[in-house]
């Protein structure tokens, strides 16, 4: 029967990368997607952008939106201090499945805690469920129509304080109008934009780095 893509991404990964080695999976994923088949990782361009802004922040608490194969939950998880925790998302429970093997080849599993289900749905559960008070820093790479609803949800939640960092994927392409128009005009929030390219291609794409002001 017919594999499927994150399928035979998973299969690269246990081909080429070190079990317990987190830059040898980011490594082995880059790979395949340059050279058998793209997939719609964050990728190894915007994957420097992101390295720098979680070296930045040096996050206790991460929330990631939008796990895929796990590329950017692993990539974030290899920069954390010892004690810190990432909660990622996922809708898909395929994709998910194929994810918690990635997180476990890489030997990131007591760090990574990963949720299938929708954002509207756990964002809300999120104190009570994890004893998470507020995030340091959200990963936003889910349906691109729900950063902005999700966004304003976490703010009525009380997930975010005065210093959170919201980094969003692919504000450009596929693209988050309705995101940048409110993030971009919102006195509660200090936006950046980096220019950057849609993973694996020369199309232009970038990340939003937006600092919640309380
Ligand atoms: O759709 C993208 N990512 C979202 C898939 C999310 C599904 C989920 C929903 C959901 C809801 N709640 C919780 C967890 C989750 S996970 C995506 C698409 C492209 C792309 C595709 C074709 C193309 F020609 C050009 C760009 C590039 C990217 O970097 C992407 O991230
Ligand atoms: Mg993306």
């Amino acid at each position: 029967t017919q594999t499927t893509r994150p399928q035979r991404m998973l299969a690269a990964v246990q081909k080429s990368a070190t079990r317990g080695d987190p830059r040898s999976v980011v490594k082995a994923i880059d790979q395949f997607c340059r050279q058998k088949e793209w997939a719609m990782n964050v990728g190894d361009e915007k994957g420097c952008i992101l390295d720098s802004v979680v070296t930045e922040v040096n996050p206790a608490t991460v929330l990631e939106l939008g796990t895929y194969c796990a590329y950017s939950t692993v990539r974030i998880a290899s920069l954390l201090p010892p004690d810190a925790k990432l909660i990622t998302l996922e809708f898909n429970p395929h994709n998910a499945a194929i994810a918690r093997q990635v997180i476990a080849w890489a030997g990131l599993g007591d760090k990574i805690q990963l949720v299938e289900g929708p954002s509207g749905d756990w964002i809300p559960k999120m104190k009570e469920k994890f004893g998470i008070e507020t995030f340091d820093l959200v990963f936003l790479d889910h349906w691109k129509d729900r950063y902005l609803p999700d966004t304003k949800l976490m703010e009525e939640c009380g997930l975010l304080r005065k210093g959170s960092v919201l980094l969003a994927d692919n504000v450009i392409c596929p693209g988050t109008p309705d995101y940048l128009e409110y993030i971009r005009n919102s006195p509660r929030y200090k936006s950046q934009y980096f220019r950057s390219h849609l993973e694996y291609t020369k199309v232009e794409d970038g990340l939003e780095k937006s600092v919640f002001l309380g």
